[in-house]
Order: C-alpha cells, then sequence, then structure tokens
C-alpha cells in the first residue's frame, strides 16, 4: 500500500465510569488508502464508535486516548482544539447513526448545509445555496430547491439521512467516517442508503469507513473490512476474502449467526453463546477466548497477536479457522 491517507496505529482509547476504566478501544492499528472503503464491523459495545470518535477527537473529558492517528502526516491526537475543528467537515466529515438528532430541528436545510461551507470555504450566501442545491441533487433529494426551505422534521428519515450526507459532502472531505447511518431507517432505505454512501465515495474518490454490526452488508459493498471485537481487531482484510473464507473464530461465529436469505424458513441460527466480556475488566488472552468452542490453553496464556495470513488479510487468533475453498455464506452479494 503507498502512504495511507488514514493509519491508526496502536489506538488506545480508555474512558473513566462509575464502574471502572472502560477499556473500550484496545491497541488498534490498521490503515485506510485513498479512495477505500474499509467498513468496522463488530457486535454492539465492541468499540466501534469510540474509535471513531476517537479518530475525529470527539471523545469526552473522562477520555484517555493514546497510540497515534496520523491522517496525511499529521497525528490528530496531538492537534489542539481549534486545529481539530479546522479537520473536521473540511478533511473529516462523519455521518452518525440519528440523522433526526443530528439535525437542529429548529434551523431549516438551507442553513445547515450552507454554514460549513462559508466557514471553511469561504463561499458567500449565494454560492453556498447554489452547491447546496447541487448537493442535494446529487444524494437524491427531490425537488431540492423547495427541501432547502423545509425544518428536518418536515422530511421522512430516509431524507434526512440523505440531508446529513450532503452535509458531510459540502466540504469536500478526503474520508467520510458514516457511523451505523442505517440504523434508524426501514429495511428497504436502509439498502438505499448504504448504496449511496457507496456511490458518492466511488464517483468522489474519497475514502469511506462505514461502521456497522452488519458484516454482511459491508462485505458486500466495501473494499476492505475490519472484525472488532470487545476493543480489539481481530481480523482485517479484503471484504470479499474475509468474507469468503474468515479465519478468526469470532469473524467466523458472526457470519454463522448472520441469517442468510438462501435458509430455509424458521432455520434456527448459530448463536454465538455468551456475551461480550466487561469492558472493565476484560479475560486474559484473547477476549473471545471464554465463548471460543476452538480454545486452547495459549490463547489465554500468551494471547494472540495480529499476524498476516495472506497478501491482505491479518488476523489476531492462535487457532484459526481453515481456509474455506467455497464461498462460505450467503447474505448480501459480494464484491460489486
Ligand atoms: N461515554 C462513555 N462512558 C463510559 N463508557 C462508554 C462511553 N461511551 C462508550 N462506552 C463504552 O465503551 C464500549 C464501546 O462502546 P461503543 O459505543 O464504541 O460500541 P459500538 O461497537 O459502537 O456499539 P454500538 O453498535 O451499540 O454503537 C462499551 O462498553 C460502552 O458501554
Amino acid at each position: 500500500m503507498s502512504d495511507p491517507l488514514l493509519e491508526v496505529r496502536n489506538l488506545h482509547s480508555y474512558i473513566g465510569s462509575p464502574r471502572g476504566v472502560v477499556r473500550a478501544v484496545d491497541d488498534v492499528s490498521f490503515e485506510v488508502a485513498a479512495s477505500e472503503a474499509l467498513g468496522i464491523v463488530g457486535e454492539s459495545g465492541s468499540g466501534k464508535s469510540v474509535m471513531a470518535r476517537a479518530i475525529m477527537g470527539l471523545m469526552p473529558d473522562q477520555a484517555v486516548q493514546t497510540g497515534r492517528v496520523v491522517f496525511q502526516g499529521r497525528d490528530l491526537l496531538s492537534l489542539k482544539q481549534k486545529q481539530r475543528e479546522d479537520v473536521w467537515g473540511k478533511q473529516i466529515a462523519m455521518v452518525f447513526q440519528d440523522p433526526g438528532r443530528s439535525l437542529s430541528p429548529v434551523v431549516r436545510i438551507d442553513r445547515q448545509l450552507t454554514e460549513g461551507m462559508r466557514r471553511h470555504l469561504g463561499f458567500c450566501r449565494s454560492e453556498a445555496r447554489h452547491r447546496a442545491v447541487s448537493l442535494l441533487a446529487e444524494v437524491g433529494v427531490p425537488d431540492p430547491e423547495r427541501r432547502l426551505r423545509n425544518y428536518p422534521h418536515e422530511l421522512s428519515g430516509g431524507m434526512r439521512q440523505r440531508v446529513m450526507i450532503a452535509i458531510a459532502l459540502a466540504c469536500e472531505p478526503d474520508l467520510l467516517i458514516a457511523d451505523e447511518p442505517t440504523t434508524a431507517l426501514d429495511v428497504t432505505i436502509q439498502r438505499q442508503i448504504l448504496d449511496l454512501l457507496r456511490k458518492v465515495q466511488t464517483e468522489r474518490g474519497m475514502s469511506l469507513m462505514l461502521i456497522s454490526h452488519d458484516l454482511a452488508v459491508v462485505a458486500g459493498r466495501m473494499d476492505r473490512v475490519a472484525v472488532m471485537y470487545a476493543g480489539k481487531l481481530a481480523e482485517i482484510g479484503a471484504a470479499r476474502e474475509v468474507f469468503a473464507s474468515p479465519r478468526h473464530r469470532y469473524t467466523h461465529a458472526l457470519l454463522g449467526a448472520t441469517p442468510q436469505i438462501d435458509h430455509e424458513r424458521h432455520t434456527p441460527l448459530n448463536l454465538i453463546p455468551g456475551s461480550l466480556p466487561t469492558p472493565t475488566d476484560p479475560p486474559p488472552g484473547c477476549r473471545f477466548a471464554p465463548r471460543c468452542a476452538f480454545v486452547e490453553p495459549t490463547c489465554t496464556d500468551l494471547g494472540p497477536v495480529m499476524a498476516s495470513i495472506g497478501s491482505d488479510h491479518e488476523v489476531a487468533c492462535v487457532n484459526p479457522a481453515p481456509v474455506e475453498t467455497e464461498l462460505a455464506y450467503g447474505g448480501e452479494p459480494v464484491g460489486r
């Protein structure tokens, strides 16, 4: 890989809480290349959102970040608040789960969409408005001139998320981070929004980090995928390969627990027994070991290290699953 756009090295994000110190992100390293779409997948509580917020510098005061988050050669963790604000929107933009909560209910779409352009790009009002119309058209909002005059509550959930994406694109960021952008939407709209994100990412040659709990959704639309478990990175690699031949026992189990389109109705899912470890007191070694059917003493004694097992495939597992020779899992089509 040539110089990555984003390089996350040994990132730790620990949060003080009444229950103790939450080790939400614990020594995570990965890279995102320019124009690449990376999916970050894991169950609820695995640390995906904290990681995204730590990269953006949006963590609360009681959180401590260590490691390096190098973006276009600058370590974002060492920036002062004012310098960080210059990065937001212009270089890295973020789309959150719930557009209803991210948009201000009392401000028209027009102002919410043009504010960043005026501030970061120095556009005058009419320039920003003109661009706002074309951005809304780009993200599939019909009748954009009229929509600019609307308040968020006058739009459907799907339209609000399209507006959020337009706002995120307004200052031409090099990286867009979308944190579960479709959770609040119904299934058909979810697919449209995910396809839209992939479309704008490809057309603009921008990088995309899409966070989701659904590996099948991510694997079908992203170039690469990273799987997180309990604050750690379990596996990372080309989406097609991770999906077709998952090697970490957790990824394997996660895919086995994913509903498949060709399953007979009422086929029971292979749910993963147990639950995520307590984030204030994770088990030693591999954090998945207490739930893993293939656990061996080394898993808890020494624990795994991330190791390369292919040209673009790394796994942190002492006893990885064997290579699959055929597509192992159904779900969304891979590699569109
Ligand atoms: N402000 C906070 N204070 C204390 N603990 C927190 C805080 N924010 C997150 N956590 C904890 O950090 C861990 C990781 O949370 P995070 O939200 O990153 O998970 P996630 O994988 O994004 O899950 P979800 O898909 O549900 O958003 C969890 O144990 C969570 O309870």
